[in-house]
């Protein structure tokens, strides 16, 4: 789970690595691709709810009264960078159906690869942890951009929580040096960039696959 990355964990459970390699298949189809993003979402998704603190309420079984203990869904926040951030958050809202759901619509200029910003819409930070997704984590510019965004908002580091199905080395150092208290939570750890910021091996440009376009 931990690994050579001060706060990143990668996991390494065996059906969110299979799903992963289906999705580097580059004959998967548009539709086969964007179920087993929002599937393994998911899967990701329950580790990383592992430490939400519980309360109690008092609810009536068909036997008798009883302190029953529940988390405040409300008190999450799911956060998809836009666009193919949002077929991960569906996994997590599915989860968690009472999480607030905020959006960052970043897209990544071909030219100068950094992101460009064209949508902030965020719930209240008061007392929220922020649950913070997009499947690629390449250069991690567009990952800093949106930690800024949220900063902005007055969302502290501590409440965040970072989700990327897959990153590069590069991306990983970039945000940690620009936000080193923000956990990385990934599916894996790849090789490098190339020359065009694309990470290698991959698995092509997300948005692409998930939405059928080019
Ligand atoms: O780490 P970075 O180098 O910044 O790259 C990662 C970003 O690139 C992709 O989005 P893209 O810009 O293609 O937008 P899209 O989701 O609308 O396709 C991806 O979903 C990330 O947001
Ligand atoms: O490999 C990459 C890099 C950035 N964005 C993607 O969708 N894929
Ligand atoms: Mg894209």
């Amino acid at each position: 789970m931990r690994s050579d990355f001060p706060n990143l964990f990668v996991f390494d459970h065996p059906l969110i690595q299979h799903k992963l390699s289906c999705m580097r298949d580059k004959t998967r189809s548009t539709m086969g691709f964007r179920q087993l993003l929002r599937e393994i979402a998911l899967l990701m998704g329950y580790e990383i709810t592992r430490d939400l603190p519980l309360t109690t309420q008092t609810i009536e079984t068909p036997l008798c009264p009883m302190d029953a203990p529940v988390i405040e869904g409300k008190k999450l926040a799911v956060v998809p960078i836009l666009r193919a951030g949002l077929v991960m958050a569906e996994g997590l809202m599915e989860l968690v159906p009472a999480a607030r759901e905020g959006h960052i619509g970043l897209y990544r200029d071909h030219e100068t690869k950094r992101p460009v910003e064209y949508l902030v819409k965020l719930p209240d930070a008061e007392g929220r942890l922020f649950i913070l997704v997009d499947p690629m984590l390449a250069t991690g510019h567009s990952a800093v951009h949106a930690v800024d965004v949220l900063n902005r908002h007055g969302v502290k580091d501590s409440q965040i929580r970072f989700m990327a199905l897959v990153s590069a080395p590069e991306g990983v150092r970039t945000f940690h040096a620009a936000h080193p208290d923000v956990p990385v939570y990934t599916a894996a750890l790849d090789s490098h960039l190339n020359e065009n910021a694309y990470i290698v091996p991959g698995l092509g440009d997300a948005g692409d696959r998930l939405f059928g376009t080019k």
